[in-house]
This record gives structure tokens, sequence and C-alpha cells, in this order.
């Protein structure tokens, strides 16, 4: 049976302009009819976020709005199975992956980000002058206001609960548009932020598209005090246009393309296993996954037969079948863009080593998005495949013969999300990870995440960075205050 989705505005469901379908992207079936919210829906979101500031919501207490994260954080491992239900019905993903890593991390950011804001203190300095008097500065945070906040279809919970913790534990209101892809688990999360007792307005969904629908008219809303956005860089560039006549600050979390460097002294079973989780977490569709692997020559053979051998002992299927590793793309229209690329390695000059195209599964699962876990040798940085961000589970391995090689190919990208670096010399594992253009490097593992430290990207990747104080940096406006002593 299908479900319906609505909008939720100021605590109360509100029917949309029209309905759109969510498919299921394993099988093509129905999930649900979404309600897409036209102008007039965005606007009195917008309002009913601003109306929950100027009522008691804007003059609680730090220890109020940590304790309502708290409760918040509860309430999801209370409706645990619903949020995996919901997450697993709309991305088709393993539901292992959806238990261990989208609805477990959606009850830690809420912990981590009321962990954070409870610990902070001000920023304050007894100024000595000149004349021998003295000064006190010190800097009130005060909430940004009301906070857009656009998510993608990757990891829907995950990344919305991202922003949503620390802008709400900031003292902020927001309205959220979640990816059209995937609306089950920001809808849910609705219901629970109620339960946990948030006033109505606080936290409000409008559902919908990018241009002409919902996110459109929520970046150009005279009434919003800032966008939070996580997406295709060409987006991000979009709603910055958006944004410009009113000048509102943006934080961006968008594209990569990122590189894993494999010395010859790697450890070769762990590279292995780490590289395969890097480049086919998720189907690929995580925006650190390895695209680019490049291997020290004198061990290109072992590191592509063993990368092969893991891609081909995946096992695409069902979300809820025990021996499923990974699930299908996130749509039909995602995998024409994916197939495309793998037509294009190969017009390009590449050898497929494993993988390359559509697979066989059977009858009841030929509606789905599925493609093959896919990997390329005999490619060099000038093919398309490697510069551009496929978002599928793909990689194209290039050889390298110096570390200054290897670093130069990594950062020869317009991007600079992730890297990893693969080598039991520590020393290197340092000077090369702090080489890379990128907001992250990983040595000898990959995304492992202190939810303190800073989350980000350069160039195409973003602009701004989040997690613990980073977080609230964006989510805050201070006013500092100068008293002469
Ligand atoms: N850096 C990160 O942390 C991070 C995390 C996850 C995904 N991503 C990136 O996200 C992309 C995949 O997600 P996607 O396909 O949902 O991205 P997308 O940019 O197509 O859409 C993201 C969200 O933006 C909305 N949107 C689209 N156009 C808009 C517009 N003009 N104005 C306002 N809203 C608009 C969409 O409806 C969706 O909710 C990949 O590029 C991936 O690298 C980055
Ligand atoms: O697809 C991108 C994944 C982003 C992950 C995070 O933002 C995180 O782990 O905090």
């Amino acid at each position: 049976m299908a479900a319906e989705l609505h909008n939720v505005v100021g605590g109360t469901r509100v029917a949309g302009r029209r309905t759109f379908e969510k498919l299921d992207p394993v099988d093509g079936s129905l999930v649900a009819h979404v309600h897409e919210a036209g102008p007039d829906v965005v606007d009195a979101a917008v309002a009913a976020a601003r109306a929950a500031l100027d009522g008691p919501w804007g003059r609680a207490s730090v220890a109020e709005r940590t304790a309502l994260l708290r409760r918040i954080a509860d309430r999801i491992e209370e409706r645990f199975e619903d949020f995996v239900a919901a997450e697993v019905r709309d991305t088709g993903k393993p539901e292992h992956l959806a238990r261990e890593l989208d609805v477990a991390r959606a009850a830690t950011n809420f912990r981590s980000f009321a962990d954070t804001v409870a610990a902070a203190g001000l920023d304050s300095f007894l100024t000595e002058l000149p004349n021998g008097r003295k000064a006190l500065n010190y800097a009130v945070p005060k909430p940004l206001g009301v906070v857009a906040v656009i998510v993608p279809w990757n990891l829907p919970l995950l990344l919305l609960t991202w922003k949503v913790a620390p802008a709400l534990a900031c003292g902020n209101a927001v309205v959220v548009k979640p990816s059209e892809e995937t609306p089950s688990t920001a809808t849910l999360l609705a219901e629970v932020i109620a339960e946990a007792g948030a006033p109505a307005g606080v936290y409000n969904v409008v559902h919908g598209f990018g241009p002409d629908s919902a996110g459109e008219y929520l970046t150009t809303h005279r009434d919003i005090d800032g966008v939070t956005f996580t997406g295709e860089s060409r987006t991000g560039s979009a709603i910055m246009r958006a944004v410009a006549p009113s000048v509102r600050p943006v934080s961006f979390e968008l594209g990569g393309k990122n590189a894993a460097v494999v010395f010859a002294d790697c450890d070769l079973e762990k590279t292995l296993d780490g590289l395969a989780r890097s480049v086919f977490l998720n189907t690929g569709q995580v925006c650190l996954c390895t695209e680019r692997v490049y291997v020290e020559r004198s061990v290109f053979d072992a590191v592509a037969n063993g990368l092969a051998e893991r891609a081909k002992a995946l096992r695409l299927g069902r979300p809820d079948a025990p021996d499923t590793t990974t699930g299908p793309l996130i749509s039909q229209q995602h995998r024409k863009k994916v197939q495309s690329y793998l037509d294009l390695a190969v017009a390009e000059g590449a050898t497929v080593l494993a993988g390359g195209s559509v697979p066989e599964l059977g009858p009841d699962l030929a509606g789905g998005s599925w493609i093959e876990p896919t990997l390329w040798t005999g490619l060099d940085n000038s093919a398309r495949v490697v510069r551009e961000e496929v978002f599928g589970p793909v990689a194209a391995l290039i050889p390298f013969d110096t570390e200054d090689d290897a670093v130069r190919l990594a950062n020869d990208t317009d991007y600079g999300l992730a890297a990893a670096v693969w080598t039991t010399d520590l020393e290197r594992g340092h000077r090369v990870a702090q080489q890379m253009r990128v907001g992250m490097a990983w040595v000898n593992t990959w995304y492992l995440r202190d939810l303190r430290s800073p989350f980000g990207g350069v160039g195409l990747s973003g602009i701004g960075r989040e997690g613990g104080l980073h977080s609230m940096h964006f989510y805050t406006q201070p006013t500092n205050v100068c008293v002469q002593l």
C-alpha cells in the first residue's frame, strides 16, 4: 500500500499543489504519493519557522535546547525500525547499512551537537588599554534565524540530521526540503521532533524538486536567514545565485572526485578491503567514495586483481536478504547517468576489469535501477570519467612511479573533498595526506569519523565546514559586546 506524504508546516500536515510518485529503486514499485509544496506552502513554512523564533523557542535556554536534542535522539532510537523501514523503502539500500550507518548516526548526530553546544564557552577578552584602563569584550552567540535545509538522497537521514541537530542546538528554526527521491525519513522526523516536545514551527518540511519548485521557492524566499545545502556542485552554484540578491550565508557540502593513493609498502589485504569499501559502500553513492585509485606501479597488478575479486564478490539483491551487500542506484534517471559513464569509459579506451553493465537479477528486480560494480584500467587523468563525478560503484585504477607523481595526480582535479593514503610508512602517510588539496584525508582507513572534526571540501566540493564547533560557527551570529571598565 503506497504511503501519502504531506508537507509539515507549523506542526500540521499540509497538502501540496499536486502530488508526485516516489518509486522503489529495488523493483520500480510505488512507495508513496508525495505532496509537492507550491510557493504558498513554502511561504507558510517560513512564516511558521519565524513565528517559532518569536515565541518560546526563541527564548529557550541552552539547557532546554540540548535537553530537546537528547529527547529527539532517544525517540529516534525508540522508533529505530520505523526509520530503517522508511529509509530502505526510499533508497533500496541493504537493511544492515540503513541500521549501522544512516539511522544510528541520526541519533548520534543529535547527541553530539547537544554535547558540543552544552560545553561551548563564549569568546571573551579582558582588553588592556594603553592608558592603563581595561575593557571587557565578550561575544554573545545568537541563532542565525530561519534556516533553509536542502539535502540529497544518498544518506538522507544522516545528512538531514547532520544539519538539523546543530541548527536546533543553536536555537534556529528550520524549513527542510528533502530530496524528491527520499521524502520518507524527513517526514517521519517531523513526527519524532514533535513527540520530543519541540514547539510547532521549529521543524518544517516542504517536499518537491529544485528549479520552479519547493527548492527554488525556499532559497529565493525573502525571509530566510541562511541556506545549508548538500548536493551537486552545479546545484550549489544555482543556490548561490538564488541567495545573492539577499546576501544570505551559505554552507555547501558538494560533489567530489576522490582519490586513493596506494603505495607498494601498504598492507595489501587490509588495503584491498578498505579500498573496496571506499569504492562500493552504498553502491558508490557517498560523496566521499573513491572514484580514482592511484597505485605504485610495482603492485598495480596485485591491487587491480584483488580489487576486481572484491567487486565480483559483491551481492546485489533485496534489502532484507541476509547476503545482500549492495543495493540499486537511487533511480532509473541516475542509472541512466551512470550507464552513460560506463559507455563513455570504453569509448575513452578503458579496459573493463569488473562489471560494466546492467546485471541480470531476475524478473522481480527487473524494474529496479541496478548496475554492476565496475572497475577500469587503461585510462589517465585526461579521461572525462576520471575528471567528472559519476556517483556510482565505479573507479579507475591508474599507476604512478614516484610519491611526487602520486600527489600531483591526486590533486589534478577541480574538486577537493576527500582522499585516502595507504602505506605502512606513517611518516609518508602524514606527509602525503597533508599535501592532498582536500577537506579530509584518511591514512590506512576511510570514512572513519570524529563528529567534532571539520568536514567539508575545497574547490567545487564546497564552502565552509560542518562538525562540532565548525557547525556552530554557521548556525550562530555572534554579537560582540565591549564594556569599558
Ligand atoms: N559533500 C557532501 O557532504 C555531500 C554529501 C552527499 C552528497 N553530496 C553530493 O550530492 C550529489 C548527489 O545528490 P543529489 O543528486 O540529490 O544532488 P542535487 O544537487 O541534484 O539535489 C540535492 C538537493 O537539492 C535540491 N535542488 C536541486 N536543484 C535545486 C535548486 N536549483 N534550488 C534549490 N534546491 C535544489 C534537490 O531537490 C535535492 O533536495 C552528488 O554530487 C554528491 O557528491 C555531497
Ligand atoms: O555522501 C556524503 C557523506 C557525508 C557524510 C557526512 O557528512 C558525515 O559522515 O558526517
